[in-house]
């Protein structure tokens, strides 16, 4: 390990965000009932530009009136290139209760960005005395935020969680595609006639699980578009979950337990993990750093990714 020790992510459940747009609030009590370990009201790319004053006041409405339970609770602003992202922040600090967790800023570049809702944050947070700081989580979904995703994730102590953005990452980017996510038809290997898809979204992906682990944030895989693909879901979770991501966006309340599913650790997962628990102590006993597992090599670095998973599963023990 480096002299600079990585920071461990908050302790909390963070397998499926689900996402309602702040202009439906007839969705809000469901959002609230769902399994979502957090959720997400929008006021940004699912709200008309002639409703944000209207999404605004609902959500703001419903941070106090609606019984969010025990979830981490999430209101995306507008970007930093709209007219609407100040009020947005000044209004949800001035008028929301405290039950609000966090803010969502979009489409963030550089670390200037989060500075300056930060500033005007504290500042409102001040002049209000709210007891409860605001956490920060983002969206990387742009060339400048994947290049900056470093200095993003370093650039304020109120930095909880770190989403990829397919859509606007593709936009933004030139992908030549409309998908949210997911397989890409064209984007394949070819060999001996066959073909083999490749992952688009990989590298991005890893720079952001780097970006986060090394600041001691979450990484999260946003959203995957077709809701009546559940297979293709799993799949782009599974491989999400497999690179180091904690949890993915639900765009539709069917996705929430497909996320659920695949980012909690199975019983098979959590049994074996603590079997090489054992067998490493057993190992350490006999003055040992290394033995053998199932006919595979176990060491020091197993004891880590064990009790990660150990961890992981009894943070969320009791949630199903
Ligand atoms: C690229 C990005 O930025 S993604 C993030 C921003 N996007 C969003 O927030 C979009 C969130 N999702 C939605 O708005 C909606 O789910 C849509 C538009 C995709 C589909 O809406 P609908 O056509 O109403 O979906 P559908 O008819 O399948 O809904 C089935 C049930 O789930 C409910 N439902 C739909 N969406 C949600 C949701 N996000 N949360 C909770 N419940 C929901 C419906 O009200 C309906 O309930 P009912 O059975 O009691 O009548
Ligand atoms: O905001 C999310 C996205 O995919 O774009
Ligand atoms: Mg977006």
């Amino acid at each position: 390990m480096s002299f600079r020790l990585q920071p461990p992510a908050p302790a909390r459940p963070n397998r499926c965000q689900l996402f309602g747009p702040g202009s439906r609030p007839a969705l809000f009590a469901k959002m609230a009932a769902s399994e979502a370990d957090v959720i997400n009201l929008d006021l940004e790319d699912s709200v008309a530009p002639t409703d944000k004053a209207e999404a605004r006041a609902n959500v703001i409405k419903a941070v106090s009136d609606v019984d969010w339970g025990s979830k981490t609770l999430s209101v995306r602003i507008n970007g930093l290139d709209t007219p609407w992202w100040y009020r947005d922040v000044v209004d949800l600090l001035e008028q929301a209760g405290d039950r609000l967790d966090q803010i969502m800023i979009p489409k963030v570049g550089c670390a200037a960005d989060i500075y300056a809702v930060d500033a005007l944050v504290t500042a409102v947070e001040r002049a209000k005395g709210r007891a409860k700081p605001i956490g920060f989580e983002v969206i990387i979904e742009s060339a400048a935020g994947i290049s900056h995703v470093e200095e993003i994730a370093a650039a304020s102590p109120r930095m909880q969680a770190m989403s990829l953005g397919a859509a606007d990452f593709a936009a933004s980017m030139g992908m030549a595609t409309t998908g949210i996510g997911g397989t890409q038809e064209n984007y394949y290997m070819l060999r001996e006639g066959a073909k083999y898809w490749s992952d688009p979204w990989h590298w991005a992906q890893a720079a952001i699980v780097a970006a986060c682990r090394t600041h001691g944030l979450l990484p999260v895989d946003g959203p995957f578009g077709d809701f009546s693909d559940d297979e293709g879901f799993r799949a782009q979770a599974l491989r999400s979950a497999t690179l180091g991501m904690v949890g993915k966006w639900a765009i539709h309340p069917r996705q929430v337990a497909l996320a659920n599913e695949v980012f909690t650790p199975s019983a098979a997962a959590v049994a074996e993990a603590r079997e090489i628990l054992a067998a490493m102590a057993e190992a350490k006993a006999r003055g040992e750093g290394a033995t053998v597992y199932k006919g595979r090599l176990v060491d020091i670095a197993s004891i880590k990714q064990a009790e990660g998973i150990v961890r992981q599963a009894d943070l969320l023990d009791g949630k199903g």
